[in-house]
């Protein structure tokens, strides 16, 4: 698989140790108004690697995976893609880099499932150009991998929540980007295709790819990711593997309610 960076289209220094991570972020802050969402993050997301990002509603998730798409500067600190800082890369070369799927989005035109997946190839194929019939079954092979290849022709406006979820899903399998950013993937989702659109973000990772996804839940969490960012209000109370940083004292701090963890069949599973 593609560096970040070479998938931006931009070099990157040879320095005989390897290639730079995925997304480094560099004691990164953001602040709504005077209210501190949170300061210091700096930790590397290597290819290979599936982090998570969990914490209860309005804590900054959402505002965290803009900062790292470039949608919304960070407050303070520094995002790096492959060996260079965000702020030096077009509005393109970061959708060559990283693909992203928003938490939620409704398209203002008219557009079919296929036409919605095939916009994923935009940023790779020269500007106004048409698709070809290779792009064009590979969007279908990308809804097929998600299940929903039969919906290719109807109005996204028309489908059910987890139906376009999906669909959405597939336009970033199509984008062929290293680095995915997935903002709640899994919800609207029954727990069958949650599974299966895990797997499929796992099976990139697993090809040398990474994700950043923010979910809800932990067991999720605990079964499909290596490294997780437990965001509590105003502050990261960790971030590193999932087991060390889901426990319960944290997770109860974070939630304010108290929780356990518990083993079930050799599997984490939380109860409130
Ligand atoms: N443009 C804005 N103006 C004012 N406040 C904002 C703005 N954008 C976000 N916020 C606030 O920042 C906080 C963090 O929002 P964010 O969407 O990042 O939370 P989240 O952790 O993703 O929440 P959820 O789990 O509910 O999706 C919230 O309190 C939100 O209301």
């Amino acid at each position: 698989m593609a560096s970040v960076a070479s998938r931006c289209g931009v070099g990157m220094s040879e320095q005989g140790r390897g290639l730079p991570p995925l997304l480094r972020l560099d004691g990164v802050g953001a602040r709504v108004g005077d209210r501190t969402l949170f300061e210091g993050l700096s930790f590397s997301v290597e290819a290979g690697v599936a982090w998570a990002v969990v914490g209860p509603n309005g804590v900054g998730k959402t505002t965290l995976m803009r900062a790292i798409a470039g949608v919304r500067a960070a407050d303070e600190g520094q995002v790096w893609l492959g060996d260079r800082e965000l702020s030096e890369y077009t509005r393109r070369e970061i959708a060559r880099g990283v693909a992203v799927v928003p938490q939620s989005s409704s398209p203002v035109f008219e557009f079919s499932a296929l036409e919605f997946v095939l916009m994923g190839l935009h940023a790779s194929r020269p500007r106004f150009s048409l698709p070809s019939s290779a792009d064009r079954q590979r969007a279908l092979d990308a809804l097929a991998r998600l299940e929903v290849d039969a919906l290719a022709n109807r109005p996204v406006s028309s489908l059910s929540g987890g139906e376009r979820q999906r669909v959405v899903m597939a336009r970033a399998l199509v984008a062929d980007a290293p680095l995915w950013l997935l903002d709640e993937p899994t919800a609207n989702l029954d727990l069958r295709h949650q599974l299966r659109l895990l797997e499929v973000m796992r099976q990139h990772v697993d090809q040398g790819g990474a994700a950043v996804a923010v979910l809800h839940d932990l067991n999720l969490v605990h079964r499909t990711f290596d490294r997780v960012l437990l965001l509590a209000s105003g502050r990261a109370l960790g971030w590193g593997p999932p087991d060390e940083v889901l426990n319960e004292e944290d997770v109860s701090e974070a939630f304010g309610l108290p929780m356990r963890r518990v083993q079930v069949e050799g599997r984490q599973v939380w109860l409130a």
